[in-house]
């Protein structure tokens, strides 16, 4: 299966860049794992919220370009579906059974995701009623999709 993450702006923090490699190695047997980073936008501190929505909206555009019309697209939004770790695995499970060979998980950027890609999206995937950090965010979805293929795989891993 080809998962895409797409995501807003780089990963700065070297610490969390170590994260993600070493996850994307982890995976690189199940899966092949893309990052598709898209640029982001300077969001200054007092900005309108017209000025917000811009700038969502403009991130948006950039990560739409990026959906294939034939994947299945999975938005991290905080108001989305709240699924256990053995669930997010049936899913992924039933997803590869069901012919879905692209599956592309999108997060936001630190304004969050424009609309359009909230429609766009199969399905919204929340992570708890908490806000995390988008660069976080990457490595928490990379370790539950590795954490997926593992039991999937019915291999042990941390309980
Ligand atoms: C800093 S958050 C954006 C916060 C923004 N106020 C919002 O409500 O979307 C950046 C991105 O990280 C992801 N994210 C953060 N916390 C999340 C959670 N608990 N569950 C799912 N995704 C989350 C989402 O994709 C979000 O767009």
């Amino acid at each position: 299966m080809n998962i895409d993450i797409v995501c807003v702006g780089k990963v700065k923090e070297r610490y969390l860049r170590d994260a993600i490699d070493e996850y994307r190695k982890r995976l690189s047997r199940f899966a092949k794992i893309d990052i598709v980073e898209v640029a982001d936008e300077k969001t200054p501190e007092h900005a309108s919220d017209a000025l917000n929505e811009q700038i969502k909206e403009k991130e948006g555009e950039r990560i739409l370009k990026h959906l294939k019309g034939d994947a299945f697209v999975v938005a991290l939004a905080i108001e989305g579906d709240q699924l256990t770790s053995e669930q997010l695995a049936t899913r992924i499970a039933q997803w590869g059974l069901h012919g879905v060979s692209r599956l592309q998980f999108v997060i936001g950027g630190s304004l969050g995701l424009d609309p359009r890609v909230l429609t766009r999206a199969d399905m919204l995937l929340s992570f708890s009623k908490m806000t995390f950090p988008h660069q976080l965010m990457r490595v928490i979805l990379l370790e539950q999709i590795y954490r997926a293929f593992k039991i999937n795989a019915h291999e042990p891993y941390h309980k």
